[in-house]
């Protein structure tokens, strides 16, 4: 039921047609000839029959005829949520992808984030993966930046400027013998983040929130791990990092944390695995993590476009969702090297039938799971499901205007009354950004762009 006085907040939308979204209970909801109010601050008012039309506008107040009406191939379904995506490294996305994480990361990662120093290159850099994330249908995106706060907070403000609900990471590292230009002291590190942290709040953004950011055990000291989990603890924000994305990594952990049971357990001892921490990748854990993830409430960013770019592994999915452990979906870009999370939902497919290959009595994943994932899912998983993931009555109106059937797009057959379950997937397997006609943050149009001061 609606949680605000309906006196006070007026509707401003009403949109009639065809809403496809996922329940906890269900993979897939179709709600058909359906009337949807969007009220003033943002927020699902009501949704109702569009039989309704008339005793719906005079219990609400708005006029039948300012209803917008969608088309026969469209349907509105929950914005995408990409759980685990480094704004900074999309200067290189579609490149560098022949060699594995440790030397990649040595290679191209950090001499490329070493330049966001530079606050223009960072601006441009920003505005497009805003842009194109946006326009590709993610609403909600959980992002890294760079060790620069100042770089950082310019890409909250450029997602608060574009409308995107984002969490924002300056990255914490205190370790580098590679490029050793690129790394902080562990004091340096917990200043500046505690700087980030009360600048980004300062500014009172609504959709732009401060996330505490160890780059990865390797590249932290116990001690900046230590600190990290204390200013998580202490203003309850949310934490991610990167875990067992490569078997590599794992060993490389072991060898540097040699007292403590797992990799997790090293997270986990630094109390940074909280039910608000999103850990990308998890392809290589234990039962035993798993279950120390079920216990704490952390989720996994599932990030396949990245594992099979990098050579890191195949996350069994299943195996993590029957550990009852959250899990939502990442592009990882430039692991991955697409900002879409259609790609990161076909990708996921992909992972999953090759799981089948390897194993004919594997459950693999359908399509109507993996939407899941990547809506409701992947809000669960940033613990931000009471404001967004699906069309609840309270929750914010985050949605993409979705019409397979738009004119030059790359869906060229749709049949006479195809049901939308056929719709979304076909959208989901075959379309792109042309067929994303609007995007929907909170209630406000983002998609397509206006030009803002
Ligand atoms: O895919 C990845 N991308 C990164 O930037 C990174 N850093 C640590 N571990 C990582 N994995
Ligand atoms: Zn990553």
């Amino acid at each position: 039921m609606t949680s605000f006085n309906e006196s006070a907040v007026g509707i401003a939308h009403v949109y009639r047609g065809t809403f496809v979204h996922s329940t906890y209970h269900k993979a897939v909801e179709i709600l058909e000839d359906r009337l949807l109010g969007v009220d003033t601050e943002g927020k699902i008012a009501f949704i109702g029959s569009g039989k309704e039309v008339d005793s719906l506008s005079q219990k609400w107040g708005f006029e039948a005829l300012a209803v917008t009406q969608l088309g026969q191939h469209e349907f509105f379904m929950p914005g995408m949520v990409d759980t685990h995506i480094h704004a900074s490294q999309y200067s290189y996305a579609g490149t560098a992808l022949d060699l594995p994480l440790l030397q990649w990361l040595n290679m191209y990662t950090f001499p490329v984030e070493a330049r966001f120093k530079d606050l223009d290159f960072a601006c441009n850099v920003y505005t497009h993966v805003v842009k194109r994330t946006l326009r590709n249908g993610t609403t909600t995106a959980c992002y890294f930046a760079t060790i620069h706060t100042d770089a950082s907070l310019l890409l909250g403000q450029i997602a608060n400027d574009f409308g995107q609900r984002a969490l924002v990471g300056k990255v914490c590292m205190d370790t580098n013998n590679f490029v050793p230009h690129y790394k902080e002291t562990p004091e340096e590190s917990e200043g500046e983040t505690k700087r980030f942290i009360g600048e980004l709040l300062k500014k009172k953004y609504p959709l732009v929130r401060p996330v505490v950011t160890p780059r990865f055990a390797p590249s932290c000291s116990s001690a900046l791990l230590g600190h990290l989990g204390e200013i998580a603890q202490n203003n309850h924000l949310h934490i991610q990092s990167h875990i067992s994305e490569t078997k590599e990594e794992v060993k490389l952990v072991k060898e540097l944390f040699p007292d403590y049971d797992s990799y997790t357990d090293v997270y986990h001892r630094h109390n940074l695995l909280t039910d608000k921490t999103v850990m990308a990748h998890g392809c290589h854990l234990t039962d035993g993590e798993l279950k120390l993830f079920r216990e704490t409430g952390a989720s996994v960013a599932h990030c396949p476009n990245s594992n099979i770019s990098l050579c890191s592994g195949m996350l069994d999915v299943r195996r993590v969702l029957n550990h009852k452990v959250k899990l939502g979906l990442g592009t990882d870009v430039a692991g991955g090297y697409s900002p879409s999370m259609l790609d990161a939902v076909r990708r996921t497919l992909d992972t999953s039938k090759a799981l089948t290959i390897q194993d004919t009595q594997y459950h693999t994943l359908t399509f109507e799971e993996v939407f899941r994932l990547a809506t409701l899912g992947g809000s669960q998983a940033l613990s931000l499901d009471e404001h967004t993931g699906n069309f609840e009555v309270g929750k914010d109106f985050d949605a993409l205007r979705v019409n397979t059937d738009a004119a030059g797009g790359p869906i060229d057959l749709i049949n006479h009354g195809e049901e939308p379950k056929v719709l979304l997937e076909k959208f989901l397997n075959l379309g792109d950004d042309r067929n994303i006609a609007e995007v929907y943050v909170a209630g406000k149009r983002v998609v397509p762009f206006v030009d803002r001061p």
